[in-house]
């Protein structure tokens, strides 16, 4: 098949816009409520993570999980996002990672679709807060996704909504487990981090800053 890029498929949190560090903020808080402390090394397997499951690793975390019922676990759910949605209450255009409108600029004038493929419910109100919703061409809905991050699924539908063939797509990620998602369906991994969580990512970068279309494009064909 004729190698050619035909979507950049990007994950949310942490990649646009600083929310990762809202939501460990949201879920410690919930943790200590629960008697269940944890730090940034436990948190980053919460990243890419549904918000289910996250709240069974965290109780898991403190032996818990058959402590509560499906509704209580709704509840705690609830009150977690709750806590979110209060940290994220004034953002704006000035919260996007450096670099990250630049990029998404070049990509459209490339003619490359840009798709979203987070696994948070808030995705949609984060981009249209953010001032970004218009660059994309697809936003999946976290709600439709069945299984979490590292499994491929929101990726390829990301993929089959804006008519791209994995292959040809690249995706854009923080997290281990959306590193993963983005091996598992077939597609080039550019990871954005610390380099010792992210080596199995194509390519990784250290800050969004370093984003740029033609030397991902080199990479990719590199590949
Ligand atoms: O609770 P939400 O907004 O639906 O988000 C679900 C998940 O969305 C992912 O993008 C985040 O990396 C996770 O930390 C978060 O738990
Ligand atoms: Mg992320």
């Amino acid at each position: 098949m004729n190698k050619q890029i035909e979507a950049i498929i990007f994950d949310l949190d942490g990649v646009i816009t600083d929310t990762a560090e809202f939501h460990y903020l949201a879920w410690k808080k919930l943790g200590e409520d629960l008697g269940i402390p944890f730090d940034r090394e436990f948190n980053e397997t919460l990243k890419g993570v549904s918000r289910t499951d996250s709240l069974e690793r965290i109780l898991e975390l403190g032996d818990r999980q058959n402590d509560f019922s499906e509704a209580e676990k709704d509840e705690l759910a609830t009150k977690k996002n709750a806590h979110y949605v209060e940290l994220i209450r004034n953002i704006s255009e000035k919260d996007l990672l450096p670099g990250i409108e630049s990029f998404l600029i070049q990509i459209k004038r490339a003619d490359i679709k840009i798709a979203m493929a987070s696994a948070s419910k808030n995705a949609l109100m984060v981009a249209n807060a953010l001032g970004i919703t218009s660059y994309f061409d697809h936003i999946v809905d976290a709600a439709t996704v069945v299984n979490s991050k590292p499994d491929p699924e929101v990726f390829l539908k990301a993929a089959n909504a804006v008519s791209a063939n994995p292959e040809n797509c690249i995706g854009v990620e923080d997290a281990a487990a959306g590193v993963d998602a983005i091996n598992a369906a077939n597609m080039f991994s550019v990871a954005i981090g610390d380099s010792t969580i992210l080596s199995h990512a194509n390519v990784v970068l250290s800050s969004t800053e370093e984003l740029e279309l033609n030397r991902i494009i080199d990479k990719y064909f590199a590949s």
